[in-house]
């Protein structure tokens, strides 16, 4: 009946559990469906279904006069109910229209923000004004295919996910992105899988063998944990950096690539160079542009989003979902240190779905006591951001492309950018921060175009 008069294409399930998997599959519209009997497995049905597609639509078919069930199933999500059994003109009349708020639910997402809260921006979730302001750079990074990025940030701050957005924003975007973890891969395994190797180069070395850098051409080579890389290994990829091409192990004919370098590492890698351990040369090629990733305990803030996320990534599939953490457990996990970053948050909500699933709020007393240790202190404020980050003029020193009045001017920007990204936006409280009239401050933004760095703000 709908596929002749709404022209649309119907599927069927005999169960919840199959039309969860179809949803799962497919994208899917709307869904109509009944209760499944006395234990209305459709109730259940109806709650799973914005954890896999929250633009669908759903309606519910209820026996007539049922009430109860008509007001439990508005309550879970259906936005009509009909009633069985079916009355034509009004099953056709409420599928038109569940089609209709579908079309708009879609249009408003689409219409929504780039950085839209529950999907946050290209999957890393942050509202701070700090991991906002890491968008704002990383979007301006990613545009450019070819300068080199260091992303630096303790263990944990989701380094491989931003390293995955630039590449995913950049023009290199069609290619491969081939993320490499120096530290996981033996010393003497790392070389031959970067580099490849040629017929013979060692013993059992029966065929040659294209490494991931060759693999990356035209893509993006994501290397993390770059600071565990050994001296001989930072002296072949620096060539691969500054002249784009290397030898395979064993081999002598150079191998031409076009790739983007994209490196990560927890560790302090200007004392690295202090001490030796990595070389200068590279550090300034791979710190063209530096991104950092500031540790969750500095964007406390973002804490009940990731968790409105993580819940919903891991109830999807399980029967027994979680509704969610209790206000006190909340703020307890905002008072919370969070060495080990949102991997360690990630992992928590793991546990408390598995543990708590079926219905449950994850109450103060379920999180694990070293969580609860400062609940009640208040939910700590989010350390300000230390210093203006100085330009890089150790790296255009090095180039020989030092020019005394860009790199004033790109600190210029970074002052005022760092100090409307303070105050929201507000021009006349950052013109007050910078000791400067606002008719100059504003002067400046539009003489160095600085709006489209600018947050979304009010005035
Ligand atoms: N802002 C975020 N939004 C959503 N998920 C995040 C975010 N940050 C990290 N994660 C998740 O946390 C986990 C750890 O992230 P990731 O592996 O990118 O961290 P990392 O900084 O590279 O860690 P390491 O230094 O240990 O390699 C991943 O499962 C990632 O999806």
């Amino acid at each position: 009946m709908l596929r002749k008069h709404i022209g649309c294409v119907v599927l069927e399930a005999k169960n919840p559990t199959e039309a969860l998997d179809i949803l799962e599959k497919q994208d899917v519209c709307l869904v109509i469906t009944d209760l499944f009997g006395p234990k209305k497995e459709g109730i259940d049905l109806l709650r799973k279904i914005p954890t896999v597609n929250p633009q669908l639509a759903t309606i519910v078919s209820v026996p007539y006069g049922d009430r109860e069930s008509i007001v439990e199933a508005l309550k879970y999500g259906a936005i009509f109910y009909i009633n069985s059994p079916y009355d034509f003109e009004e099953a056709v009349i409420a599928t038109a229209r569940g089609l209709e708020h579908h079309e708009l639910l879609v249009y408003q997402q689409k219409r929504s923000p780039k950085i839209s809260k529950r999907d946050g921006f290209h999957g890393i979730i942050g509202e701070s004004s700090k991991m906002k302001r890491m968008f704002r750079i990383l979007e301006k990074v990613a545009e450019d295919a070819n300068s080199t990025v260091l992303i630096q940030g303790e263990s944990g701050t989701g380094k491989e996910l931003v390293a995955r957005a630039t590449h995913a924003l950049s023009p290199r975007r069609g290619k491969n992105f081939v993320p490499v973890n120096c530290a996981a891969i033996p010393d003497e395994l790392l070389e031959s899988e970067l580099f490849g190797y040629v017929k013979g180069a060692f013993t059992g070395a029966n065929q040659p063998k294209m490494g991931r850098i060759q693999y990356a051409d035209g893509g993006t080579l994501f290397l993390d944990e770059i600071g565990d890389m050994k001296a001989n290994l930072q002296a072949k990829l620096l060539r691969v950096i500054q002249e784009k091409e290397f030898e395979p192990v064993g081999g002598v004919k150079p191998v031409s690539v076009d790739v983007r370098i994209v490196a990560a590492t927890h560790r302090d890698l200007e004392k690295a160079v202090a001490d030796g351990s990595f070389r200068e040369d590279l550090y300034y090629r791979l710190s063209v542009v530096p991104l950092g990733i500031p540790p969750l305990r500095e964007r406390r803030s973002d804490i009940p989003l990731l968790i409105e996320k993580f819940v919903q990534v891991f109830n999807r599939g399980k029967r027994q979902i979680l509704r969610g953490f209790s206000p006190e457990a909340l703020a307890a996990l905002q008072s919370y240190a969070w060495p080990g970053n949102v991997r360690e948050l990630e992992n928590l909500v793991q546990r408390m779905v598995v543990l708590h699933g079926g219905d449950g709020l994850v109450s103060l007393a379920d999180l694990p006591e070293k969580y609860t240790a400062h609940a009640g202190a208040g939910i700590l404020p989010e350390p300000e951001q230390s210093a203006v980050p100085t330009p890089d003029f150790h790296a255009a020193m090095e180039d020989g492309n030092f020019d005394f009045n860009v790199l004033v001017s790109d600190f210029e920007d970074r002052l005022i950018l760092e100090a409307l990204s303070r105050t929201d936006g507000n021009k006349k409280e950052a013109a007050k921060l910078l000791n400067l009239k606002r008719t100059t401050l504003i002067e400046k933004i539009k003489k160095k175009q600085l709006d489209s760095y600018l947050p979304q703000r009010r005035n």
